[in-house]
């Protein structure tokens, strides 16, 4: 996750000429940016380079990547009516495109070599960004909506739902071998919000995305849905129709291979931080998690994403005890 991330030297040097969203926007640079790190560790599949804030800004709310200061956002939602000035119904390939002709540009690049994953936000976690601008400790504006204005949170969803559906449908046309929904802003829901609010889109969105590529008789590609703190709802996402659920660092691998049963394979979750321990440490921390949910219907990952001050040399200990650990497994069964 975040593998382009701000951790990578040749990354930053990049940034240094050109802004955030103008290299999202480029589909040769977004590229090159996907790439830096397959070209310098031993992964086994690429994301493509460009953010879940790219549908809030095509459908209006204002989000700029400001140097020295991070995302800066304006024309936020304060109340529903400000829904009516949203651009919900938008042509996806027009305002989008550009993300559809990275993956392409990328997929001829990668020459089969690794497989590529698009992504998009979830619902509840754009609204949120959509009403806070950024991350909060609380979210308590945007739960205020769900509280206050449930309907009106409803509707939004509903349109978020449709555009993340055509969204990931475009980019499969476009090339992407696999589909990754983060909701990144699950855990502060709790059960309750997070049935309603949350769970519902999920569902659609695995559910209509499928059944759209059916019809064109485009093949399925494997879906991911990744719910940060949802640990109360491991049961459910294993349900919502995605081959894969990915694992925050706070679940126990073997509560989430009870929970989920036998056919969901799982993602995840070693704890970022965890990067910031010696060497032979990661590779122990690696080893208990590999043993722990086992080398079938699992990927290796982190539990989030990576931190600009992590070491890149940290980062090719974790990918190469995944490779090893698993091979030395896999040998002795
Ligand atoms: C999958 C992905 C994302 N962002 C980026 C990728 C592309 C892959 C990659 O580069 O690794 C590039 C990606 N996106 C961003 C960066 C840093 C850019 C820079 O500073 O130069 C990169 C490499 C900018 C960004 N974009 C976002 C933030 C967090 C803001 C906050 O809540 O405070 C930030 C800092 C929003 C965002 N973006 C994303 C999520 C979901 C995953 C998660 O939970 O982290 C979220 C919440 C997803």
């Amino acid at each position: 996750m975040r593998q382009a991330g701000r951790y990578l030297p040749e990354f930053r040097e990049f940034r240094t000429k050109h802004e955030f969203f103008e290299i999202c926007r480029n589909p040769e640079m977004a590229c090159e940016i996907t790439l830096q790190p397959i070209r310098r560790f031993d992964l086994d599949a690429a994301i493509i380079f460009s953010d879940i804030l790219v549908i809030p800004q095509a459908m209006g709310v204002d989000v700029k990547m400001v140097a020295g200061k991070g995302l800066e956002f304006d024309n936020l939602l304060k109340s529903p009516e400000d829904i009516d000035r949203l651009n919900c119904t938008f042509d996806i390939k027009k305002e989008l495109g550009y993300v559809f002709d990275a993956i392409t540009v990328t997929r001829h690049k990668l020459e089969g070599k690794v497989p590529l994953i698009g992504f998009s936000g979830a619902p509840w976690t754009l609204m949120s960004y959509m009403i806070e601008g950024g991350s909060s400790s609380t979210s308590s504006k945007a739960k205020r909506w769900l509280y206050a204005h449930p309907e009106a949170s409803q509707r939004l969803l509903q349109a978020l739902t449709d555009i993340i559906i055509e969204y990931l449908v475009g980019q499969v046309m476009a090339g992407a071998q696999a589909l990754q929904l983060f909701e990144s802003n699950a855990g502060i829901l709790g059960h309750s919000l997070f049935s309603k609010f949350s769970l519902p889109y999920i569902r659609q969105i695995s559910t209509r995305v499928k059944a759209r590529l059916a019809e064109q008789s485009i093949t399925a590609v494997p879906m991911i849905v990744f719910a940060k703190d949802a640990h109360f709802a491991l049961e459910e996402l294993s349900q919502s129709g995605y081959e894969v659920m990915g694992l925050d660092w706070t679940v126990k691998p073997q509560n989430a291979r009870r929970l989920s049963g036998a056919t969901v394979t799982l993602q995840g979750n070693m704890d970022p931080c965890a990067l910031y321990a010696p060497k032979e440490s990661i590779g122990k921390i690696v080893k208990e998690m590999v043993s722990k949910f086992g080398t079938q219907r699992y990927i290796a990952n982190l539990g989030h994403g990576m931190y600009p001050d992590m070491d890149p040399e940290a980062v090719k200990a974790f990918v190469d005890a995944v490779h090893e650990h698993s091979a030395a497994m896999n040998a002795s069964n």
